[in-house]
């Protein structure tokens, strides 16, 4: 089984009230956008280096394929977030289309870690689980939530269900 972790994202939080931090995430979400033009598997060594994990963000509109030479390759990255909505803001719907990267992803890459992010609630979070993905960011849902602890544990609930777990 692959460990479910759930992060809520940062971008949707109040940062004067970092309660959540004690509601059982597993990781804190945060958005750097900037533009990448170094040397990449030289990065991923230094981020090795450090003992942090390398991941990579594919936007909606970047093809699967474009993916796999950093997976394949000596200078791997270790987790593959699949944006559900265009990056820049909470509050967005969710894009089914999605999921199709992330079931093949999953096909070719059983024990890797993939990431969805955006617009992921009650009614789609079920979808990017059976796709696959066993790392869930939510802003909206979790900082909007009266309960978010409640809300975590059903997350981390429909991971192990479409797991066969639990
Ligand atoms: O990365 C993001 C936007 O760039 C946010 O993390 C993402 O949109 C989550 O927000 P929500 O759960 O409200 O859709």
């Amino acid at each position: 089984m692959l460990k479910p972790k759930i992060a809520p994202s940062m971008l949707s939080s109040d940062f004067a009230n970092l309660a959540m931090l004690k509601c059982g995430a597993d990781w804190l979400h945060l958005d750097i956008m900037s533009l990448f033009t170094g040397n990449w598997g030289e990065l991923v060594q230094r981020i090795k280096l450090k003992s942090m994990w390398p991941g990579v963000a594919l936007k909606p509109g970047t093809n699967i394929e474009e993916v796999y030479p950093l997976l394949d390759g000596e200078d791997s990255v270790e987790m593959v977030l699949c944006m559900t909505v265009d990056p820049g803001f909470g509050g967005q719907k969710f894009m089914p289309e999605m999921m199709n990267k992330v079931h093949a992803l999953r096909k070719k890459y059983p024990s890797l870690d993939i990431e969805v992010d955006g617009g992921l609630g009650p009614s789609t979070i079920d979808m990017a689980a059976s796709a696959g993905a066993n790392c869930i960011v939510a802003g909206s849902l979790v900082f909007g939530a009266s309960d978010p602890a409640h809300v975590i544990s059903l997350m981390r609930k429909s991971i192990e269900n479409a797991q066969g777990v639990g």
